[in-house]
C-alpha cells in the first residue's frame, strides 16, 4: 500500500491525477536548511525526513511504501521559502519580478526494504510586476503557504512568462519522476478505478 506523507491538498490531488491508490499519513518535520547545506540537498532532507516520518507511524504495516516531497523556490543560491505575513509576501514577489528563478521539488519512495529518490529542477521565469499588480495578487490570499509566495497553478499563472522542466513539480509533487519511482517499486500507476 502506498502513503502519502503529506497534509497538501496540491500533492493529494496530483498523486490522484496518476491513478494510484494511496492513503494519506501524518508526517510533520521541522524544516530548517543546515548551514553549508546546498537548496538541492537541503529540498532532498526535508522530502526524506516526512516520508521517514511517515514510516515510523506506520511501523505496524510492513507492506508500506511512503511518499514524503518537497518544494522549493530558489533565487541567487537562496530558498525564498513560503511568506511568514503579507508584507513578506510582497517582498519575495518583488524579489521574482522580472527575473529567473528555480523550483526544486524532491520525492522520495521509502519502505522498509528500499528507498529511492528523484529530483525535479525547473526555471520559471516571471514578467517584470508593478507594485499594484503585487499588492492585488497577495490580497487574494494565495501566497501564503506557497514556497515563494506564489501558485503556478492559480492567479500567478498570469505572471508567469515562460517555465522550463516539471509543471506539476512546480505545483508540488513532479509526476513524471513520481511515476518512475512507483514503477521502480512495482506499483503500477493508472491502477485505480
Ligand atoms: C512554487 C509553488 C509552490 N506551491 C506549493 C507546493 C507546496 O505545497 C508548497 C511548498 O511547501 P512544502 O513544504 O513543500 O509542502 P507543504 O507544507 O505544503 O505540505 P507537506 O509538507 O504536508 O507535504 O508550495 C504551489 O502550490 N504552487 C507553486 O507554484
Amino acid at each position: 500500500m502506498i502513503y502519502l506523507a503529506s497534509q497538501s491538498p496540491r500533492r493529494r490531488e496530483l498523486l490522484e491525477q496518476l491513478g494510484v491508490a494511496f492513503d494519506t499519513v501524518d508526517a510533520e518535520i521541522h524544516e530548517q536548511r543546515l548551514p553549508q547545506e546546498s537548496p538541492a540537498d537541503y529540498v532532498s532532507r526535508v522530502a526524506r525526513e516526512k516520508a521517514g516520518a511517515g514510516l515510523l507511524a506506520l511501523a505496524a504495516r510492513p507492506d508500506a511504501v511512503v511518499l514524503g516531497a518537497d518544494t522549493d523556490v530558489v533565487l541567487d543560491g537562496e530558498v525564498l521559502g513560503k511568506p511568514s505575513d503579507a508584507a513578506h509576501a510582497a517582498e519575495l514577489l518583488a524579489r521574482l519580478s522580472g527575473r529567473t528563478h528555480e523550483v526544486i521539488s524532491a520525492v522520495w519512495l521509502l519502505s522498509d526494504r528500499r528507498e529511492e529518490r528523484r529530483l525535479a529542477v525547473s526555471t520559471v521565469r516571471f514578467a517584470p510586476l508593478s507594485g499594484a499588480d503585487i499588492a492585488a495578487y497577495v490580497a487574494t490570499g494565495e501566497p501564503f503557504g506557497k514556497a515563494g509566495a506564489y501558485a503556478v497553478q492559480g492567479r500567478a499563472a498570469a505572471f508567469i512568462e515562460r517555465i522550463e522542466g516539471s509543471y506539476s513539480g512546480v505545483m508540488g509533487l513532479p509526476l513524471h519522476e513520481t511515476w518512475q519511482l512507483l514503477r521502480n517499486f512495482g506499483v503500477p500507476a493508472w491502477s485505480r478505478n
